[in-house]
């Protein structure tokens, strides 16, 4: 099957512009671009208007929460991948905290299937590193490998023990298998939801230092250094944290980070009040000034990629208030338009550095041979109307959950289409 995507503006690095291209998709590949200025022949093709609209390589997110299985009233495979979709994503990387965990290959088996049976984007799953998630003892890497787990987490908590995460480290490293790390030091957070910062001393609440998170950054930066591990850090959201990974890049250990949009665009000083639990995620909205850090650490390459860490929760779940609540917000839905809207509008980011930082940066970090726009190369796509402002409407999410802060948001870069392995899977009604 052969499909046109015409008229579409395709990112032109060189140019440092959008160029009008038609591209041809040919058997899950990309067979042919071509100028804008051709008429190609589309007999007996499919043929997909883009006029106007971006054509960028389908978007890549590396920390995603698909609750399935055990959790499926939150969101399961099938709503999950529908909503990736419609926020223009064509892969995502599924965390194991899971119920049961992802702990078996058993599990892994049971995501892969139900991903090829009932998903729409590509899923990739990732393992926990210790059973249960509990820290006390390893899963078995090899039979994870073996079923296709892609890399190992306890995502959700943080690995308390030392010696727990270097074992983990020199194995995965003699797998040949990344280890990616939720970083929080238990004994410095006990309770407490929002971070130390000015939110927290006006209302009087017990605060999350930011040496909670990057404790963990400075410990297994140094275990990596010593394992040879390929590390990766999730959710950064600290100045000390950003500072610790560029110090270890400098140095040559095998570190790469990941940023989320809400720790981008919304600092602690942005929470409401104290009803409100669409505000309490893991890690926590942090000071302005780690908001600055995190957004720098992104610009220079110390953070390497943007994902969602799209936690959903159900609505009963996030109406027990900030306090009783579950930790974590909805992200698919929102992601490319909250960062397209607050930094490539204003001319702070090329539109060609964010689709970098959620396309191929991710498939460079994590060996993927998607995230590049060009011939010979799997056909993943996104279609994005850049130019139509639209208020962010939570109950028209395609996820099961619609825990945002994000509601009422007036946004631009609303993805229309998406094609996965040259099949277009989701169009915006
Ligand atoms: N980020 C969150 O606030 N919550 C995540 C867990 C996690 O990513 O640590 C979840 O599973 O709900
Ligand atoms: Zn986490
Ligand atoms: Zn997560």
């Amino acid at each position: 099957m052969s499909v046109w995507i015409l008229n579409g503006l395709v990112w032109n690095e060189e140019a440092g512009t959008l160029v009008k291209q038609h591209v041809r998709t040919e058997g899950g590949n990309i067979a042919e671009i071509v100028d804008g200025s051709q008429q190609p022949d589309t007999a007996g093709s499919e043929v997909i208007d883009a006029a106007g609209k971006l054509v960028s390589a389908g978007f890549i997110d590396m920390h995603v929460h698909l609750r399935d299985p055990g959790f499926e009233y939150k969101e399961d495979i099938a709503t999950g991948t529908r909503s990736a979709a419609a926020g223009g994503f064509t892969t995502i990387a599924c965390m194991p905290n899971t119920r049961p965990v992802t702990d078996t290959a058993e599990t892994v088996k049971y995501i892969l299937d139900k991903a090829a049976n009932e998903g729409i984007v590509r899923v990739l799953p990732y393992a926990a590193i210790t059973k249960n998630e509990l820290g006390r003892e390893l899963t078995d890497f090899a039979a994870l490998k073996e079923a296709g787990a892609i890399g190992f987490t306890d995502d959700g908590v943080g690995v308390q023990n030392a010696q727990m995460m270097k074992n983990a480290m020199a194995l995965a490293k003699s797998l040949d298998m990344p280890v990616i790390a939720h970083c929080e030091d238990d004994s410095l957070v006990e309770g407490a939801w929002a971070s130390e910062g000015n939110f927290a001393k006006k209302h009087g609440l017990k605060g999350i230092p930011n040496e909670s998170e990057a404790i963990h950054v400075g410990r297994d930066a140094l275990l990596a250094e010593a394992t040879g591990v390929h590390y990766h850090v999730c959710h950064v959201s600290t100045e000390q944290s950003v500072r610790l990974i560029r110090l270890a890049k400098s140095i040559g250990v095998s570190i790469t980070a990941e940023v989320c949009p809400h720790h981008l665009v919304l600092s602690d000083e942005d929470i409401p009040g104290l009803d409100d639990a669409n505000w309490k995620m893991n890690p926590p909205l942090r000071t302005p000034r780690d908001v600055q850090a995190v957004i720098e650490g992104l610009e220079d390459g110390t953070i390497d990629i943007v994902v969602t860490d799209h936690a959903p929760h159900s609505a009963e779940e996030k109406a027990r208030g900030p306090q009783l609540a579950p930790f974590g917000i909805v992200g698919f839905e929102t992601a490319f338009p909250l960062l397209y809207t607050k930094f490539v509008r204003t001319g702070q980011w090329t539109l060609g550095f964010l689709l970098k930082r959620m396309t191929s940066d991710p498939a460079r970090v994590f060996n993927l041979p998607t995230g590049r726009l060009e011939v010979g190369a799997p056909a993943d796509l996104t279609i994005v109307d850049l130019e139509n402002e639209r208020e962010v409407r939570p109950e028209t999410f395609a996820s099961k959950s619609n825990n945002t802060p994000f509601g009422g948001w007036k946004l631009y870069g609303w993805p229309t289409a998406t094609v996965v392995n040259g099949k277009l899977v989701w169009t915006k009604a």
